[in-house]
């Protein structure tokens, strides 16, 4: 198939601009724009940022010696760790050595094959009651449609759907401090004081005490025994393992960054899969087609029987990757590609940047599901498409994502007809995770 649909993305200026400017233009604003399109053919950016070496390393191979092949040298960056902390705390996304082991291990299983099996169900009934809310006709935001019907699935999942977890007020404040997150990070990079000036970033503080004060209050009324699910399962075994304090802190800590970091980057990928899909009539009759017949059988395996879909969503995660970067520090001198890195150098990697690069993909801003065919991948470097990183650190959701999506983008097919609605701009913003700036409209009919 030819390629026609060329996506939304942000104008590409001529050269980047200084630091200094960056600190303050729409760059600062939106972690995507800015980048020349030499970013896009270059293998790799140094930047001296107020005193911080920058290492934005392109090359698969680069990406492949920091996050496997020496992934023992580069850990969560403090500076990140600092920023994450009033949310995150030290859970498993921002904690390195023997904690960051101990919490792996102990999450591991949840998200083994067989526990995402056993959850096809619970999946399966919420992507079917979501398409059945898409209008018959007329304009839906499907992004917003994405949160809500993500937010439920991990609600009900990993909390056994406390309702508090499940109201747009909990959806406001995620937006409003991952969005604070992804601005205090970048001042943070740069040496900038964690000082919160503007009032998007006082809105984030705000939001990241509420989250904390809602998961703890969740985390506190089910006591020590915890309960019969994924955060009991939790509570329990961090009370065997740590003083009492410090399990509820931890355990408050893991809910966080399993309730933010398991819906919110999922819901994105829907919301692009769904933008490309109206964007490509052909693509999306076939996705349909396929959609229509493997619905019609056990839900244990639908997302296997859907190996065009999952070509969809592949394509749309390495156009809109749902985690457009996140970092490391180097703990020991190294070289990456020949350039030389230094203990204390930050590296930045990329998916935004390696996912539309000129030297590793042909039309790269092109959407083309082909290019995740059958056999595809022989041609490609296993570091050169990372929407879910790599090395020890991948996405432990990363199953559990992949088959959500599939289930859902499934029923939505089945259910509705998508085009892009004339006239409406699509704004991807990229901070901690990318996102349709203003939510995604689409034109939705009878299937
Ligand atoms: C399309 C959806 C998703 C994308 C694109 C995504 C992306 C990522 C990426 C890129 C990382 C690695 C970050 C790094 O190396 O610094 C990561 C880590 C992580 N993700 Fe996801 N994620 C998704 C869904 C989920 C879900 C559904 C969950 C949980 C239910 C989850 C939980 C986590 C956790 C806990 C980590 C930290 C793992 C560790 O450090 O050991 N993610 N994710």
């Amino acid at each position: 198939m030819t390629a026609s649909f060329v996506p939304a993305y942000p104008d590409r200026p001529a050269a980047i601009a200084p630091v200094w400017r960056s600190l303050f233009n729409e760059h600062s604003r939106n972690a995507i724009a800015g980048w020349s399109q030499a970013a896009f053919s270059e293998w790799h950016t140094r930047r001296v940022v107020l005193g911080t070496v920058v290492h934005i390393p392109r090359h698969p191979d680069a990406v492949e010696r920091v996050l496997l092949t020496n992934a023992a040298h580069y850990e969560k960056p403090r500076l990140v760790k600092r920023v994450v902390a009033p949310l995150l705390g030290r859970g498993l996304v921002s904690s390195d050595g023997e904690l960051w082991r101990t919490q792996r291990k102990l999450v591991a299983p949840s998200f083994a094959p067989g526990a995402i099996i056993r959850l096809t169900g619970l999946i399966a009934e919420a992507a079917e009651r979501s398409g059945a809310t898409l209008p018959l006709a007329g304009a839906v935001n499907v992004a917003a449609l994405a949160t809500a019907t993500t937010m439920r699935i991990i609600a009900e999942a990993l909390f056994s759907g406390d309702p508090r977890l499940m109201t747009d007020e909990a959806s406001r404040q995620i937006e409003a401090a991952l969005l604070a997150a992804g601005k205090v990070r970048v001042m943070a990079l740069l040496g900038m004081p964690h000082v919160r000036l503007t009032p998007s970033a006082r809105a984030g503080g705000r939001a990241q005490r509420w989250l904390r004060d809602t998961l703890g209050a969740i985390v506190r009324e089910r006591g020590p025994e915890g309960g019969d699910d994924f955060i009991g399962g939790m509570i329990r075994a961090l009370h065997e393992r740590f003083p009492a304090d410090e399990a509820v802190e931890l355990a408050i800590d893991n809910a966080a960054t399993f309730y933010v970091a398991g819906h919110e980057t999922t819901a994105n990928a829907l919301a692009w899969s769904a933008y490309l899909l109206a964007g490509d009539p052909a693509v999306q009759d076939r996705a349909r087609a396929e959609a229509v017949a493997a619905l019609d059988g056990p839900v244990e395996n639908l997302a296997d029987r859907l190996p065009y879909l999952r070509q969809v969503l592949d394509e749309a995660m390495r156009l809109y990757p749902p985690a457009p970067r996140f970092e490391r520090e180097a703990m020991a001198d190294d070289a990456l590609n020949g350039v030389a890195i230094r203990r204390g150098d930050i590296v930045s990697i990329w998916p935004w940047l390696i996912h539309r690069h000129q030297r590793l993909w042909d039309n790269a801003d092109a959407f083309d599901p082909d290019r995740f065919a059958p056999g595809a991948d022989a041609q490609r470097h296993r570091f050169q498409y990372l929407p879910f990183g790599g090395g020890p650190r991948v996405c432990v959701g990363a199953r559990f994502a992949t088959v959500e999506a599939l289930i859902i983008l499934a029923h939505w097919l089945a259910a509705r007809r998508f085009a892009l609605v004339e006239g409406a701009v699509v704004d991807p913003l990229g901070s901690v995770t990318l996102r349709p700036r203003g939510g995604l409209m689409l034109a939705v009919t009878p299937a």
